[in-house]
């Protein structure tokens, strides 16, 4: 059986390089590839359907065969187009006419029986490879537009300037043509079926109710890597970390995530700037891989995620608080799970702070590694931790963050053996993966259906009418 997963952003390699050094680099790559992982491991051929990459800044994504591991399955098939070098993902748009035209050039001698899509461009390509092979497809959104432009704040008024930035106009149509042709949806929680897939910018199309539409597949946490094993920890992140803190033994306060406006980093700096109670109890560690000294660093970086961490870094300057906060560069995820241990031996809280977050990988890998978890009411954390195994926040309001914090510092030992069990029970790839095979067998059996013709990728009528509803 031959599955393709399309995730024509970001892109993969056997070092997960660049991972959240760029905002198109994070958990849903993750994702993809231990999905696709333990779905091999169940004998399906699966191949990841990217872009080819040939730009001296990218070197590892120019061939276009690459693997994993040795087992050769799955394969990254890396599809040229939109030119060579690398575009981000909100530059996408235009060419994904030719990533389809060229992905069913590359298969026209092979089967291909089902295909799964990953993010609103990947959903769009699998609507347009449906209107010309008739090829069943799943939608994944891993994160949604709506919600994300709900947070920006985004009013009518300065809709056209945010749209030049976020292409929000053609992410919500391709989301919203995705619901209407996926044969399924695969949401991580139900509470992303009815709350987020129930957007009014999506309701119209999304048929919330129709329970043959929708799965719940949870993700799930790769436990070779992120596990509470003492033992098994990266000797040079141990080095690094000691040599930072000198000997210090108070607990810390974690945030890792990409540096992006909606994962809110600055909303516990802030909290912890201002609380001598929280100075007084624990450090605050922020974990930014390719930025080992964020001080001298900053030039270097993007203007937005500049925008991102300039404002941290003042913060931390106006509080005069460098002696308590440290910064580490962790170059893979075996690094940031001993990171985890590491900080778990302190009694360590890990904190996500997003404005939304879909689901968020990060919390329940961290969970799994023994520190006592302070996230996001908005979105996934509220299912994950519904049975009380983390503190849930209002991102939005910094005494909930301080207090929620403190709980989280003070009841560690409960909170960090509640979440392990929490996670370990519910979340394990190879799940996911039997999730994924059940809707494959389904999707295998369904009538080929073509679509007429595809609508232009512009959601901007609907999302002004939205605003201005919004608005009044
Ligand atoms: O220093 C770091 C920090 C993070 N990570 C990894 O980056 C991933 C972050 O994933 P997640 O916490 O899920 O956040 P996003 O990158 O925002 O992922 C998007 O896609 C995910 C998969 O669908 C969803 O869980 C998220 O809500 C959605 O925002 C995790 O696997 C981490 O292990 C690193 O490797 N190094
Ligand atoms: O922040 P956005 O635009 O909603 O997208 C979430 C981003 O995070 C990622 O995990 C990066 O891999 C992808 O889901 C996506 O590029």
């Amino acid at each position: 059986m031959k599955v393709l997963f399309l995730n024509p952003q970001g892109n993969f390699d056997k070092n997960d390089s660049h991972l959240t050094e760029h905002p198109d680099f994070g958990g849903q790559l993750i994702y993809v590839k231990e999905v696709s992982k333990e779905l091999a491991n169940f004998n399906v051929s699966v191949d990841i359907v990217t872009r080819q990459i040939i730009d001296p800044d990218w070197p590892e994504f120019s061939k276009k065969l690459d693997y994993f591991d040795t087992n050769k399955n799955p394969t990254i098939v890396r599809i040229p187009f939109g030119g060579e070098k690398f575009l981000n993902k909100e530059q996408l748009w235009p060419y994904l006419n030719e990533y389809v035209d060229n992905i069913i050039s590359f298969y026209k001698d092979q089967k291909i029986d089902f295909i799964t899509t990953h993010y609103a461009d990947g959903g769009y390509s699998g609507v347009l490879l449906k209107s010309k092979l008739g090829l069943n497809f799943s939608f994944t959104g891993h994160s949604l537009g709506a919600q994300k432009m709900d947070k920006l704040n985004v009013f009518h008024e300065n809709f056209e300037d945010l749209d030049k930035e976020y292409h929000f106009s053609q992410r919500i149509m391709a989301e919203r043509l995705s619901m209407k042709y996926a044969s399924k949806i695969i949401v991580s929680t139900s509470m992303e079926r009815y709350e987020q897939y129930s957007h009014p910018l999506y309701a119209d199309v999304s048929e919330v109710e129709n329970d043959r539409k929708y799965k719940v597949i949870p993700p799930g946490v790769n436990t070779e890597i992120f596990n509470d094993d003492l033992t098994d920890l990266d000797q040079e992140t141990v080095a690094q970390i000691e040599k930072k803190l000198n000997k210090q033994q108070k607990p810390f306060i974690i945030l890792s995530s990409r540096l992006d406006v909606k994962k809110n980093h600055l909303s516990v700096v802030k909290a912890y700037a201002n609380s001598k109670v929280l100075q007084d109890t624990a450090n605050l560690g922020i974990f930014l891989r390719g930025i080992p000294d964020p001080f001298t660093d900053i030039h270097k970086l993007s203007e937005k995620e500049r925008s991102i961490l300039s404002p941290i870094l003042e913060e931390i300057e106006k509080a005069d608080i460098k002696d308590k906060v440290y910064f580490f560069d962790l170059k893979s995820q075996k690094a940031l799970a001993t990171a985890y241990k590491f900080f778990s031996k302190l009694k360590s809280v890990f904190v996500l702070p997003s404005f939304y977050e879909p689901f968020g990988l990060a919390p329940i890998e961290a969970g799994a590694c023994g520190l006592a978890i302070v996230a996001t009411k908005n979105g996934g954390p509220s299912e994950i931790f519904s049975d009380g195994s983390g503190v849930l926040i209002d991102p939005e309001d910094t005494e909930d963050i301080l207090d929620g914090l403190i709980k989280g510092l003070n009841n560690y030992d409960y909170y960090s053996k509640k979440v392990k069990k929490r996670v370990l029970e519910n979340y394990t790839w190879k799940s996911t993966a039997r999730g994924y095979l059940e809707v494959i067998e389904e999707g295998i059996k369904l009538p080929k259906e073509s679509i007429e013709k595809v609508p232009s990728l512009d959601a901007k009528e609907i999302i002004i009418d939205y605003l201005r509803n919004k608005k009044n």
